[in-house]
This record gives C-alpha cells, structure tokens and sequence, in this order.
C-alpha cells in the first residue's frame, strides 16, 4: 500500500514571538506566511494564545490576506476563541488545551473530559464550514471521545515523542512511536484524519513521518530557530525532504 501524501503545516508562532520581545512589527509572521508558500509548505498553522504572547488578532487577517495557504487556527475552547473563528473563518480550527502559566502546550486536550464543554464549540465550527481538529494524546479514550464529538481531524501530540528523544531514552520513545502509529491506524480505520506536532525537529521527524495514516504535520519551533541560521525557505525545504525521504 503506498501512504498518503503528507503534507507539512508550518507553525509562524515563534516569528511572532521575536517580534513581540521589541514590540514592534518585525520579524512579520505575514512574511513567514509569504515564504513557507513560496517554498512549498502546505498549510500555516498560528496559535492564537489567550494571552496574545506571539500571534495576536491582527496577524490573522492579514496572514489569510497575504497567501492563499489554508490556516489552520489553534484556538482554545472558550467563548472568545469561537468568535474569533467565526470572524475569519479559517480552513481549519485545532482546538487545543490551553493553561495562561505554561510555556508551552503541554499535553494533549482532555476530549473524554470534557466532551459537555466541547461539543457547542465542535459544532457551531462544524456548521460554519470550519474543518475540526482536536490535539490529543495518542490514546484510545481520547480518539473515541473525537469519535464521539464527530471531528474530522484529529492532531496526535508528539511532545512525549520529542522528550524522549531529546533524553536518548529509546525504550520510552519506541513505546510513544508505538501508540502514535497505533491510533493513527484506528483514527483512519475508524474516519477520522490523523495529524501530528509538536516539539518535532530535523532528528526525529522521520519515524512519525513514516506513520503511512498521517496526512499532515504541523511544524513550528524547530523551523524558525532554524531560520536564524539558514533562513525559513531552506529550512522548510529541508524538513520538506526529509518527510519525503521517510514516506
Ligand atoms: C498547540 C501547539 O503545539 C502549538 O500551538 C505550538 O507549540 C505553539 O507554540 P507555544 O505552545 O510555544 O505557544
Ligand atoms: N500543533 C503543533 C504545532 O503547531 C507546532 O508545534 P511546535 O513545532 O512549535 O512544537
């Protein structure tokens, strides 16, 4: 069986954050948005915080009016957020969990949990035309609740993944690996598109990218602090390759 096409979704959040730490407008996650199109990329994906730390309101006219990549929003579920969506109706609406003192998403969103809270916020996306997602945790209770929620998407936390590798610790990343390409397959067998992100790098993107049910990785971290060396173009095409090479 040859996989799927995998695409490459490139998180601008980070330009965003340089350009917040002198409070002016530059770097522009806009121009970000430019070249991850004019190299390729597949989709931008921005994380549209509570607390504004990188990407703010304003950016996400202007990114859905600079290139015509799909955006792929990562917003929280609250009021705010869902009005938010509405006004600029991205193609695609990743609800993520969200805590104000993290430094960054730690862990994936608890759908079982909270499937009261969001199952309006689902739905009043859904019925708007917006393609949704749910950042989980690769694991069966999570993937049944998206079930259950009737998401088309759903996008697997790879943070663990990447803390394993980071640590060299080969047991705990064999087992992490295990249970990505395991609910990617139950996610696909069952209807639902399976992505992944988060903390994924030149090191160990392979393995996932080699996971035949995943049709999209959402990268951002790692491709901007490599822009500071090499520029965003080549990093895309780089991460580009490498996916490729993997598939
Ligand atoms: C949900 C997620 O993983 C992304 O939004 C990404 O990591 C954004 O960056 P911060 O988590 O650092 O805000
Ligand atoms: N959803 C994950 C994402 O958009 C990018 O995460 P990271 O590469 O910035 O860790």
């Amino acid at each position: 069986m040859r996989p799927n096409p995998l695409r490459l979704g490139v998180n601008i959040d980070h330009v965003a954050t340089i350009r917040n730490a002198r409070g002016g407008d530059h770097p522009d996650p806009v121009r970000a948005a430019e070249l991850v199109a004019s190299v390729g990329g597949d989709g931008i994906t921005a994380h549209l915080r509570e607390d504004r730390r990188h990407i703010r309101d304003a950016d996400l006219k202007r990114i859905q009016e600079a290139t015509d990549l799909p955006l792929n929003l990562e917003m929280a579920a609250t009021e705010e957020m869902l009005e938010i969506a509405l006004k600029h109706m991205p193609h695609a609406a990743c609800i993520v969990p969200e805590k104000r003192e993290e430094r960054t998403t730690e862990g994936g969103l608890d759908a079982a949990g909270q499937h009261n809270t969001l199952a309006p916020i689902v739905w009043k996306l859904r019925d708007n035309g917006i393609r949704v997602s749910l950042f989980i945790e690769a694991d069966e209770r999570q993937l049944d609740a998206a079930l259950r929620l009737g998401v088309p998407v759903v996008e697997f936390h790879t943070g663990e993944y990447a803390h394993a590798h980071l640590e060299g610790d080969s047991e705990r990343l064999s087992r992490e690996l295990k249970r990505i390409a395991d609910m990617s397959a139950l996610a696909a067998k069952n209807g639902i598109e399976p992505h992944a992100g988060h903390g994924l790098t030149y090191e160990n993107v392979q393995p996932i990218a080699a996971i035949p049910q995943l049709a999209e990785l959402n990268i951002g971290h790692y491709l901007v602090g490599e822009a500071v060396f090499v520029g965003l173009e080549q990093a895309v095409r780089h991460m580009r390759e490498l996916m490729d090479d993997a598939r």
